[in-house]
């Protein structure tokens, strides 16, 4: 068991007011790490320290392309730890070896993207309608950059954020969950090898509350990036309109997975499992909703369920398992109470429903791969976000009513239709009110396409040309080329 410090204007600290948290191994509940719960104070002393290095030092003005070299290093350096980096990720949520793996390879993607990106936007000359004269437009960093990352992919959703960041040329204060910090503080060390100007990037562990809460009110911090639950999406909001700072939400979601009767059965109910049960559920555009065309209902079903019984539970460091336990305790009572709920609004519970037995699973935060049968779009299980390996069926009878049922939520964050009918996939992904839509697919996601939410599922895009452009301002500027007087006030 280690004790770790945070990173703020370049060195390596504990909190000021001496205090610790344990990080627990969701497993068997060891404590694999100790590290530092800041405060408030720290949270200051790391924005200052932020605005100090974005006010005065050389990072916002550095050559772009110089800025894109320190993140291809950055990538090399991530290859480099990557199995380090994904056992860490593996003790620290549960998820399974392969998919920590994946992170990586995703992670290191993700910071040779915006390498590359950094200095490929030189500006755009505008033709202004004005004799003798020259206008173009520019982007500049935004500036000092709050950021709030959540616990089911702590180092990947905070790469969608330091690394557009850092090529834009900002400064930032980032806050991992409380939960799973490991890797974020792991990856300040990579940032430290490169060589970043101190206060570049400073890492505070600590809570919502308390960390969070300063970064989202705190007027030297110009935009807030936030990923993670609705309800402290709009706290973040609020707080956020102190100095009406730029924010960028991305939430969560309850995803339609749309299989027509003319899709290819096989590999439907294939990733119809993968849809719901990756990540055990805990991923924000899991396939928790499926949709099924009724006269397929039963034999698709069916399918499901015999499938369901193979899913293998187990420690996320053994290679034969599928299926790690939930990341915390919390989540796990959480997970419970909608199972509950289903049972409680009259859907028909196929199969889970409850901790698995034997004394493999005795420590960790288990549930077993749930199904809900006959569920109806006013239930709060086909409604509500319940981040777990729950999968509700609902039926539909024509293309009108799976788009209607499909889009009866108040998220939009992604969706999926199965069909063989290709001018159908068309209709139906233009009509889902979501930020990705995937035909005869489930979950690809890539650092060259825009990830977010319409809806209530967040504000602003991640990930792509458009995730960069978030973290600057633009800038009109105009030459008069032959400056006259005007005489207008004589
Ligand atoms: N849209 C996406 O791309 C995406 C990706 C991953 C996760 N998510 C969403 O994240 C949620 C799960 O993550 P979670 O449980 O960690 O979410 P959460 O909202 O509980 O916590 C997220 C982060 O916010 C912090 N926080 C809590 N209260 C705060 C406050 N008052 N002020 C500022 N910060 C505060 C937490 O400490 C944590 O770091 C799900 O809803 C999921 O859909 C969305
Ligand atoms: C955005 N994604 C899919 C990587 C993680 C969502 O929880």
């Amino acid at each position: 068991m280690e004790t770790k410090r945070m990173f703020i204007d370049g060195e390596w600290v504990e909190a000021q007011s001496g205090e610790t948290r344990e990080i627990i191994n969701p497993y068997n509940q060891e404590v694999i790490a100790v590290v530092p719960e800041a405060g408030r104070d720290d949270a200051k002393r790391a924005i200052q320290a932020a605005r100090k290095a974005f006010d005065e030092g050389l990072w916002p003005d550095m050559p772009a392309t110089e800025r894109g070299q320190k993140l291809y290093q950055v990538a090399e350096l991530i290859e480099k730890n990557k199995e380090e980096l994904a056992r860490l990720e593996t003790l620290d949520t549960g998820k399974t070896l392969v998919e920590s793996q994946a992170d990586m390879d995703d992670i290191a993607g993700v910071f040779r993207y915006y390498a590359g990106l950094a200095d490929k936007d030189g500006g755009e000359m505008i033709d202004a309608p004005i004799e003798n004269a020259v206008s173009k437009v520019v982007r500049e960093p935004v500036g000092v950059c709050g950021m709030i990352t959540p616990w089911n992919y702590p180092l990947l959703q905070a790469s969608w954020k330091l690394a557009p960041a850092l090529a834009a040329g900002c400064t930032m204060v980032l806050k991992p969950s409380e939960i799973t910090p490991l890797t974020t503080l792991k990856i300040a060390e990579l940032l430290e090898e490169v060589g970043f100007p101190k206060g570049v990037v400073n890492i505070v562990t600590g809570a919502g509350p308390t960390v969070g809460a300063e970064l989202s009110e705190n007027t030297d911090v110009d935009l807030i990036s936030f990923t993670g639950g609705i309800e402290t999406g709009k706290k973040i909001m609020q707080a956020a309109s102190n100095n009406v700072k730029k924010i960028a939400l991305e939430l969560g979601g309850k995803n339609p997975n749309i299989v027509f009767a003319d899709s290819d059965f096989e590999t439907a109910v294939d990733y119809a499992l993968n849809a719901v049960y990756f990540h055990a559920g805990q991923v924000c555009s899991a396939g928790a909703r499926l949709l099924v065309e009724e006269n397929i209902h039963d034999r698709f079903v069916e399918e499901l369920v015999k499938r369901v019984k193979n899913i293998k539970l187990g420690n996320g460091m053994d290679e034969n398992t599928q299926m790690g336990p939930l990341t915390s305790a919390e989540h796990r009572t959480k997970v419970e109470k909608y199972i509950e709920i289903g049972k409680e609004e009259g859907a028909k519970l196929l199969i889970g429903g409850k901790r698995p037995e034997g004394a493999a699973f005795e420590k960790g935060f288990f549930v077993e791969p749930t199904i809900f049968d006959g569920c109806t779009s006013d239930m709060r299980i086909v409604q509500e976000e319940t981040f777990g390996p729950i999968l509700t069926i609902e039926t539909f009878r024509t293309e009108e009513e799976a788009i209607r049922l499909a889009n009866d939520t108040i998220y939009g964050l992604a969706g999926a239709v199965w069909t063989g009918d290709m001018n159908r996939a068309q209709r139906v992904s233009r009509a889902l009110r979501m930020g990705t839509v995937w035909i005869n697919d489930f979950h690809p996601y890539f650092p060259q396409a825009p990830w977010g939410g319409y809806k209530q599922s967040g504000i602003g895009r991640e990930l792509g040309k458009t995730g960069l452009e978030e973290y600057t301002e633009q800038k009109h500027i105009f030459q008069n080329l032959d400056p006259q007087p005007m005489k207008w006030f004589g």
